[in-house]
């Protein structure tokens, strides 16, 4: 039976023969099994659910392509230090940060990681967002890092919620090796790397490539084991610290280089016209009281394909919410509603690698559209820290608990 989303107020999405951002309204779109059938103005079909969507917007399910969703504990007490004044990475080298949620994920079994991350990951579904891309990066052993990819695994399989896999082995160096970078290096790329390829449990491997974790070399030596072993790379580049891990992931192919608060000119240079999408967080930079957010705007009008993310994790972005990161884009970085809408939707689809099948609303399309309580897609932006969220459709059937 097929579904119809009658009377649609405004469907917004980006037209791949336009090449542009539209806003349609009135529109019928009509779903058959897990595909996006036709979009118009539908003569009445036989037999078919009917959905109204009169005074709603329409857009494709959101789809976040940077979070770290794979954690025991919340780490409150570093928020509570932090709006005290102490500085994030104060307390990473003091041992707390990321060191802490390693500590914690290495006690936990994998059944009751898995029990604690299926909760925070269905928030995703009821915010709108249909894909995640998810990271492990708090085991740093090759035990604890599988059992990271193995949770990420069951989730996706328990989930309607599609989680693309990324190894993050590279996040830091863990206490046991802080005298031994090398070691640590070499566990990653002879023995953590080929293990996550042999369970094919990642699709892309990722450093934190900075000045007080791990250097461009480094981080070099980590995407020849990747590639040799057909993952496809992302980074963490140019948060805190300009070392030159943008121009990396450019000259690497990599599919995104993510944060850029401090990308340097050559960086913003070596992006424009690359494969490369600049992935762009702004709750991060909002989260830790930081004042300087990437140039988001900047980077645009260059030319630069730009995505937004949350950034989920339990240390320096707390939010499943990407409505609200849409809000964070155009008030500090000053992107239109509509282009921080493009940026969460065909953008984001286009850093995994995903873009002829979703992301984008049009016949044949996969059947992941949001359905949003609000007359004006500016609302979602506009009417902020809010979850607007009516229905969400995922592979053409209208989830449950949205
Ligand atoms: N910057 C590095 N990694 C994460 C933070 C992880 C944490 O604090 O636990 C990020 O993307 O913000
Ligand atoms: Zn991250």
């Amino acid at each position: 039976m097929r579904t119809v989303l009658k009377n649609i107020g405004q469907l917004v999405t980006w037209d791949e023969n336009l090449g542009e951002m539209v806003i349609l309204e009135n529109q019928d779109l009509v779903i058959a099994l897990d595909r996006i059938f036709s979009i118009g103005l539908s003569a009445d079909i036989q037999d078919a659910r009917e959905f109204d969507c009169s005074n709603c917007v329409v857009t494709p399910a959101f789809i976040d392509p940077h979070t770290h969703p794979v954690f025991a504990d919340m780490r409150r007490k570093e928020f509570e230090l932090r709006v005290q004044g102490a500085d994030y990475q104060a307390i990473a080298a003091a041992g707390g940060g990321i060191l802490n949620s390693v500590r914690s994920l290495r006690n936990m079994s994998e059944d009751e990681l898995f029990d604690r991350s299926l909760p925070r990951v269905k928030k995703f579904l009821e915010y709108g967002t249909a894909t995640i891309e998810a990271k492990s990066g708090y085991g740093l052993t090759t035990m604890d890092e599988l059992k990271s990819l193995r949770v990420i695994r069951r989730l996706n399989e328990s989930l309607s919620l599609d989680l693309i896999p990324t190894f993050l082995g590279a996040h830091e160096i863990p206490d046991e090796y802080r005298n031994q970078r090398d070691k640590y290096i070499r566990l990653i790329t002879d023995e953590m790397i080929p293990a996550v390829a042999e369970e094919n449990l990642a699709v892309y491997c990722d450093v934190f490539t900075e000045k007080t974790v791990f250097s461009r070399d480094e981080t070099e030596k980590i995407f020849d084991a990747a590639q040799a072993y057909g993952l496809r790379l992302r980074i963490h580049a140019d948060e805190f610290t300009a070392i030159g891990g943008t121009e990396l992931a450019v000259s690497r192919h990599a599919d995104s280089a993510d944060h850029l608060m401090k990308v340097s000119e050559e960086g913003i240079r070596a992006l424009k016209n690359s494969h490369t999408t600049a992935i762009i967080l702004p709750g991060t930079t909002f989260f830790l009281g930081k004042c300087d957010y990437a140039p988001a705007r900047r980077l645009w009008d260059e030319g630069v394909r730009v995505a937004l993310a949350t950034d989920f994790n339990p240390g320096s972005s707390m939010t499943q919410n990407l409505s609200l990161i849409l809000t964070l884009a155009c008030v500090y970085m000053h992107l239109s509603p509509l282009e921080a809408l493009q940026a969460v939707t065909w953008h984001s689809a286009c850093s995994l690698g995903l873009e002829s099948d979703r992301g984008i609303l049009a016949p044949g399309k996969r059947a992941d559209i949001a359905i949003w309580n609000v007359r004006d897609y500016r609302d979602l932006a506009y009417w902020y820290g809010m979850n607007h969220l009516k229905s969400l459709f995922k592979n053409g059937v209208r989830e449950e608990y949205a």
